[in-house]
């Protein structure tokens, strides 16, 4: 399995968002660090995430960068893409992981040590670790777990963790120091003015 990109990049597809823009703006600045997660809105059909997930990949691969596929992995395997994410509401990891095989990519959300190891016996190759912080993008969400969460997580397994949730480059040290390998975000880099310089900040704080 290739090693893991540190900064993760969700692709934001709430309506008057770019996410190709700002795709191509964070691989200028990322390149083999970055791992976009194509993710789109629940009401999107498959022929839409499909032509997303191709786009995103043919961008990734001339700079070595990693793309996954949340929710849907026969998207994934459709594009080629290196793996996949799944949560609460999707396959269950083991199930997951007899879809994308041994060599793939697999993420699943976690937001306890109990749930983690769990997650990974069933075959998670890397966790999303959250809501670290309040976020805006995603509605639903338990309360915040904070670094403290984190590390209570980082402690209990032996796969990267990759914090996710209100996620900026200013608190990018304190999830470091609680043991993240690294970060998963939207709206730091979607609402950014300027993406790649934003891009250029997350990944200075995640490799310093
Ligand atoms: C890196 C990462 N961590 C967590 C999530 C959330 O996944 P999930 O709980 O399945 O929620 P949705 O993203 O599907 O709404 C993630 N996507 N990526
Ligand atoms: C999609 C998602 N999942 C989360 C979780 O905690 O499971 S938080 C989240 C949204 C993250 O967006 P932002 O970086 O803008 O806060
Ligand atoms: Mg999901």
């Amino acid at each position: 399995m290739p090693s893991l990109g540190r900064l993760h990049l969700i692709t934001d597809t709430r309506p008057g968002r770019d996410p190709l823009t700002v795709v191509r703006a964070a691989l200028t600045a990322a390149r083999t660090d970055l791992v976009v997660q194509v993710r789109v809105e629940d009401s999107a059909t498959d022929r839409e995430a499909y032509d997303l997930a191709r786009r995103v990949l043919a961008l990734c691969d001339p700079y070595g960068a990693t793309c996954l596929v949340n929710d849907r992995l026969h998207v994934a395997l459709a594009v080629g893409a290196a793996g996949g994410h799944v949560g609460a509401d999707d396959l269950p990891v083991a199930a997951a992981r007899r879809v994308l095989g041994p060599a793939g990519v697999l993420g699943a959300t976690a937001r306890a040590p109990g749930a983690a190891t769990e997650a990974v016996a069933a075959g998670a190759s890397y966790l999303g670790v959250g809501p670290c912080h309040t976020t805006s993008t995603k509605s639903g969400l338990p309360d915040p777990i904070g670094p403290t969460g984190v590390r209570a997580v980082v402690d209990a397994v032996d796969v990267p963790v990759i914090a996710i949730g209100g996620v900026t480059a200013e608190r990018v040290p304190a999830l470091r120091a609680a043991g993240a390998y690294g970060v998963a975000v939207v709206g730091a880099l979607s609402a950014a003015a300027d993406p790649a310089r934003a891009t250029a900040q997350l990944i200075e704080a995640l490799t310093c």
